[in-house]
């Protein structure tokens, strides 16, 4: 097992945004995310990354056999782990094709054509102009949507045993299902993880498990079609549902 999260739970200010969450990742694997807004979707994506102001108040996050509970995020970032946020940072003064070369996997950094290539792929990947963009700053000159893109091919350059992407599509103009599902096929062909946090339906159905997650706990995981159907059968119905 890649991520093993353990009875995980998670205060923030007084209240309990985590109430013992229980979540398996496989090696390899596509794992969605699901559940209506303020769940605790993203305060999960942050624990697990280690985020600071998101410490658990009980419970355990194992990673390749390690217990990371209280493991620093640059630590997690060292073993493999990464985080895209649902809002996309800006890094001033830092030009894409140096964000994309900093967080490079090592396994492309042996010469300057191999460097090159993969980051003009990965910006092809995520449909952006390699001539355009590689000089850009990564800036607000940059469109919140256009520094997204960025911070995806920065994961295809990357290439993390497990990468957890809050609401990847989330802000960008029209990008289809297939393009988005080809970046994330491209990954899994890599031998990465992912852990997607998403609202949309036929990405979630296109990943090899869903769990849902509503008021702060897993409610259903497995079959994506099934946790789906589950999922819009009973929003709204059930209490579980219901926010505190
Ligand atoms: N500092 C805080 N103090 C109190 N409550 C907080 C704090 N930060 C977040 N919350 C609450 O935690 C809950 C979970 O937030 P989270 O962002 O994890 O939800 P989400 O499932 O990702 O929602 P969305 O789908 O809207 O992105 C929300 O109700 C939010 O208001």
């Amino acid at each position: 097992m890649l991520l093993k999260v353990e009875d995980l739970h998670v205060h923030r200010g007084n209240r309990e945004i985590l109430k013992g969450i229980n979540l398996e990742v496989k090696e390899n694997e596509i794992h969605a995310i699901i559940g209506p807004n303020g769940a605790g979707k993203s305060t999960l994506a942050y624990t697990i990354m280690g985020v600071s102001g998101y410490k658990p108040s009980k419970g355990r996050i194992i990673f390749k056999g390690v217990d990371i509970t209280n493991k620093s995020i640059t630590e997690r970032a060292r073993m493999g782990l990464t985080l895209a946020w649902q809002e996309p940072a800006r890094f001033e003064g830092i030009k894409v094709k140096t964000y994309l070369t900093l967080g490079m996997n090592e396994k492309y950094k042996k010469d300057k054509e191999t460097m090159e290539q993969k980051i003009r792929e990965s910006l092809e990947l995520v449909k952006l102009d390699p001539d355009k963009y590689l000089d850009r700053y990564v800036d607000e000159t940059l469109s919140g949507g256009e520094r997204k893109r960025v911070e995806l091919a920065s994961i295809i350059c990357m290439e993390p045993d497990l990468a957890i992407l809050d609401e990847p599509d989330s802000g960008i103009d029209i990008v289809s299902f297939d393009e988005i599902k080809r970046i994330f096929d491209y990954l899994k062909e890599k031998g990465c993880s992912l852990l997607v946090v998403t609202h949309r339906e036929e990405l979630a159905e296109s990943a090899d498990v869903v769990s849902l997650i509503c008021n702060g706990e897993v409610i259903k995981s497995g079959d994506p079609k099934e946790v789906g159907e589950f999922y819009k059968k009973n929003c709204g119905k059930c209490y579980k549902f219901q926010r505190d």
